[in-house]
């Protein structure tokens, strides 16, 4: 078997965030424990939670029992929206670091814009406060938009080392790259296998899984791989959680990825909230 490593995405504040992780969104605390263990198990490195996913606990205890040394992990957790706010930030966080169980993150995001509540701007300063205290190494958002991530950077002057936001084949955000790339800002891909959309059975991707010997989940990782996308794929199946993990073994060409390319549907193509409009509380 071969045995792979994650390549790291380097951010402006010095640190790395290994390219390819595992994502915790729709796992009920007690499983998130022995997927999690699974994913480790599997060589994964990197973990993508939230509070909002109620499975902060869960990931902690499978970190604790791990045994793997706390600096060979990155481990990311998000504030939610109806905490948003300076002081109301600071207390979110706290509570995030206690469930988890550790005394630092390697990641802390804002979750959402949440543009109606006004907050994103004081929230990002309590994020650089974070930051500053080293109990967070980097601070990021998530859900913005180009406007938004102009803006809090003109507040503060701290460009956030990464954005989060929905990106696969049929949205693949061409125009926000952009942006961030030149701002230095390391993309990251949510439901980067399109969340059980039709994704997965389009024949373009099963025409380059057979190519490669690979699954259309695996040509759909190695392509967020090859465009420099930080990408989290879920599965809380076992032979998933392997199998995603191995898309490291598989290196599209320039065919290949224009053929996925062109699954782009534009803003059809989104499956989640628009982050313009979006207000989860
Ligand atoms: N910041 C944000 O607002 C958001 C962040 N996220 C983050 O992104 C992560 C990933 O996104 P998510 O929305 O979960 O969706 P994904 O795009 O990762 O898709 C997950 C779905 O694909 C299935 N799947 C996984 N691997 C395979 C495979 N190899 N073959 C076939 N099917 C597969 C899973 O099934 P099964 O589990 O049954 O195996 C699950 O149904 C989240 O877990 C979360 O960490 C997601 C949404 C929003
Ligand atoms: O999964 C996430 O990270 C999300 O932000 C959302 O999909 C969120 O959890 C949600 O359910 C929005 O109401």
């Amino acid at each position: 078997m071969t045995t792979y490593e994650s390549p790291l995405q380097k951010f402006t504040d010095g640190n790395a965030i290994p390219q390819l992780g595992y994502g915790v969104w729709q796992v009920e605390d007690d499983v998130a424990e022995k997927v999690v263990a699974a994913a480790f198990k599997a060589g994964y490195r990197h973990i993508d939670t939230a509070m909002i996913y109620g499975n902060e606990a869960g990931v902690g205890r499978a970190i604790a029992a791990s045994g793997l040394p706390r600096e060979e992990l990155f481990i990311t957790t998000k504030l939610w929206n109806g905490d948003q706010g300076y002081e109301e930030t600071l207390a979110a966080f706290d509570a995030s670091l206690e469930r988890l169980g550790l005394d630092y993150v390697d990641l802390y995001l804002i979750h959402w814009l949440t543009p109606k509540a006004g907050k994103y701007v004081e929230t990002w300063k309590a994020l650089v406060e974070l930051q500053k205290s080293g109990r967070v190494k980097s601070i990021g958002v998530s859900n913005f938009t180009v406007e938004t991530l102009r803006e809090i950077e003109e507040a503060t002057g701290v460009v956030p080392a990464i954005h989060q936001v929905e990106t696969h084949p049929y949205f693949p955000q061409a125009e926000l790259r952009e942006y961030e790339a030149a701002k230095g800002i390391v993309h990251e891909s949510w439901s980067p296998l399109g969340n059980n959309s039709d994704l997965l059975g389009e024949s373009a991707l099963a025409a380059v899984a057979e190519k490669h010997g690979a699954t259309p989940a695996q040509a759909v990782i190695a392509w967020h791989l090859a465009k420099g996308n930080v990408v989290i794929p879920k599965s809380v199946t076992p032979e998933r959680i392997v199998q995603n993990w191995e898309s490291l073994g598989v290196t599209l060409d320039a065919d290949d990825i224009a053929a996925i390319d062109a699954l782009d549907k534009g803003a059809e193509g989104r499956i989640g909230g628009d982050p313009a409009e979006a207000d989860y509380r």
